[in-house]
């Protein structure tokens, strides 16, 4: 699928301390580093992970070509062409563990963990942030979209308003990943098998004589897929009386129209007078489409004025995410290697929320066997034993360790995959379908309070014992208490 070298997608700093770690002799040391989140985007109660088949995708095919090389070879810093060398024959040869696509996860937990020499650790660390910030960030807002919905249709229209091409297409399938059911973007559909859909535009109105003879003339190329935009002029005064014609046109011809879409004005209005005209008119399996700078509050707040509206076009404020544009995953050093042995290492910051939890961590989930709901999700070390069930298992929070439980009967699901191990890939791309069903079976899991969209209840992640210990002994170590 990728058809140009992204070694080069990367920071130049990466490049640099690649170079430094080459003439420091430490390039060939063992790293692992954790990409995660620190904040939910949009208030919501989880985030939907998406991503990964973008990572796995650039790093298979992970390669200096000659013109990457010639390119480095004439910046400022005039690197030695032994180093350059080094990245002619670069192949990653680490191991990711992740998160699958479609997961519901949660802030401070390891999303996707990589291990390998520093060099390579370092090199992909801008560029696997950059796929799983924007995909996490659309596939959590379309999750948004998608709870409001209540069972319609939701279209995404969102490429005219993307931030680019790469952004319209991923955007595309993020959203389709969290329950979306079509896109307007064909490219998104050749290359995801996701479903495509489209009305119509108002220069299609436009460019004939009258609105009947527009409608008229698309009907009758396009019969069984015809949406008419009955916006162009006057809503009811002549955009559905003409679409009304268009439809009775049809069913003379033993065909039936698939919907009109509204684009402006009042929509609850509109499509609650829109739906009273066509049914008077006998044709009541008209879907309404609606669209118009739609998003979770307003798609919601036309619901509860009794809109009449049956599938929503969801475009800018999606595609954008706009009232939240960014996620702000990190990508933190958490393991080093120190002569021949791994060791622990800590990020200290004066903001408690941005301190790092030293260590390679694993991720289970623990779900309650009474009730098939998750309680928590547990972040503890490899070498630790994994939670099983039966066996007492303590929650409690790593800011206030005095707010602890106890549970018991509990399922303990490992929430990392492997995904490539010393460079091989060893994980199998699943299907968009096995996605969407995955991430069904994972809002499965949680009660519907963590599920709102408005003040959801905080999802517990929670640290092992051992973890926290050692958290607490190396701030101990790097910030004695001052006399
Ligand atoms: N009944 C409603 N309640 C709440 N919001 C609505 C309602 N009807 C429409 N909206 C939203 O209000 C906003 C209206 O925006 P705006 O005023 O720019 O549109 P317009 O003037 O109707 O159409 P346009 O400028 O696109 O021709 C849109 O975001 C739309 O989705
Ligand atoms: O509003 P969005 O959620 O982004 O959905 C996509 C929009 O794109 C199209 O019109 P466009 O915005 O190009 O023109 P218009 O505003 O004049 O309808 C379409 O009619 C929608 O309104
Ligand atoms: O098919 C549509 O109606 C459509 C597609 C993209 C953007 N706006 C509308």
């Amino acid at each position: 699928m990728q058809t140009t070298s992204l070694a080069l997608h990367t920071d130049k700093y990466q490049i640099n301390m690649m170079y430094a770690h080459w003439a420091n002799g430490s390039h060939d040391h063992q790293a692992v580093f954790e990409a995660y989140f620190r904040k939910l985007p949009f208030g919501n109660g989880y985030a939907v992970f998406a991503g990964l088949e973008r990572i796995v995708d650039y790093v298979a095919n992970l390669r200096f070509t000659e013109e990457d090389i010639r390119y480095l070879s004439e910046q400022e810093e005039q690197y030695d062409p032994q180093f350059l060398e080094l990245l002619r024959q670069f192949t990653f040869r680490g191991t990711i563990h992740s998160m699958k696509e479609g997961a519901v996860v949660f802030p401070n937990e390891p999303l996707v963990r990589v291990e390998g020499t520093i060099f390579e650790t370092q090199l992909v660390e801008t560029a696997l942030l950059n796929f799983m910030n924007y995909q996490t960030l659309i596939a959590t807002k379309a999750s948004r979209i998608k709870q409001v919905a209540d069972g319609d249709t939701l279209l995404e229209f969102g490429t005219r308003r993307a931030q680019e091409a790469d952004a319209a297409i991923w955007g595309a399938r993020a959203a389709y990943v969290a329950g979306f059911d079509a896109t307007s973007n064909m490219l998104a559909g050749e290359r995801f098998g996701i479903p495509t859909k489209g009305t119509h535009a108002h220069s299609w109105v436009q460019s004939f004589m009258t609105e009947q003879e527009a409608f008229d003339a698309y009907a009758k190329v396009l019969p069984d897929q015809v949406t008419l935009l009955v916006d162009t002029f006057d809503t009811l005064g002549s955009g559905v009386p003409h679409a009304i014609r268009t439809g009775k046109m049809l069913e003379e011809q033993g065909k039936r129209m698939n919907a009109i879409r509204l684009d402006s004005g009042d929509l609850a209005y509109l499509s609650i007078q829109a739906r009273k005209m066509l049914d008077e008119a006998g044709l009541d399996y008209v879907q309404i489409v609606a669209s118009n700078d739609l998003d979770e509050n307003t798609i919601f707040n036309l619901k509860a004025q009794g809109a009449r509206i049956d599938v929503w076009g969801v475009g800018t404020q999606l595609i954008t995410a706009s009232d939240q544009p960014s996620l702000g995953g990190v990508y933190k050093l958490v393991e080093r290697e120190v002569n021949g042995q791994m060791k622990p290492t800590i990020k200290i910051s004066g903001n408690p929320e941005k301190v790092t939890t030293p260590g390679k961590k694993d991720v289970y989930r623990i779900i309650d066997k009474k009730t098939n709901k998750s309680i928590a999700d547990y972040i503890c070390f490899p070498e630790e034993e994994r939670p099983r069930n039966g066996e007492r298992l303590k929650l409690f929070n790593p800011l206030h360790p005095y707010l602890k439980r106890y549970v018991e009967n509990y399922e303990a699901i490992s929430m990392l995959e492997p995904i490539f191990v010393e460079g091989k890939q060893v994980y199998q791309l699943p299907t968009l379908d096995e996605i969407r069903a995955y991430h069904l079976e994972q809002l499965g899991q949680f009660w519907p309070e963590y599920q709102r969209k408005l003040n959801p209840e905080i999802y517990r992640v929670n640290i092992s014992q051992k973890a926290w210990e050692l958290k607490q002994k190396m701030l101990d170590e790097y910030m004695p208490a001052e006399e």
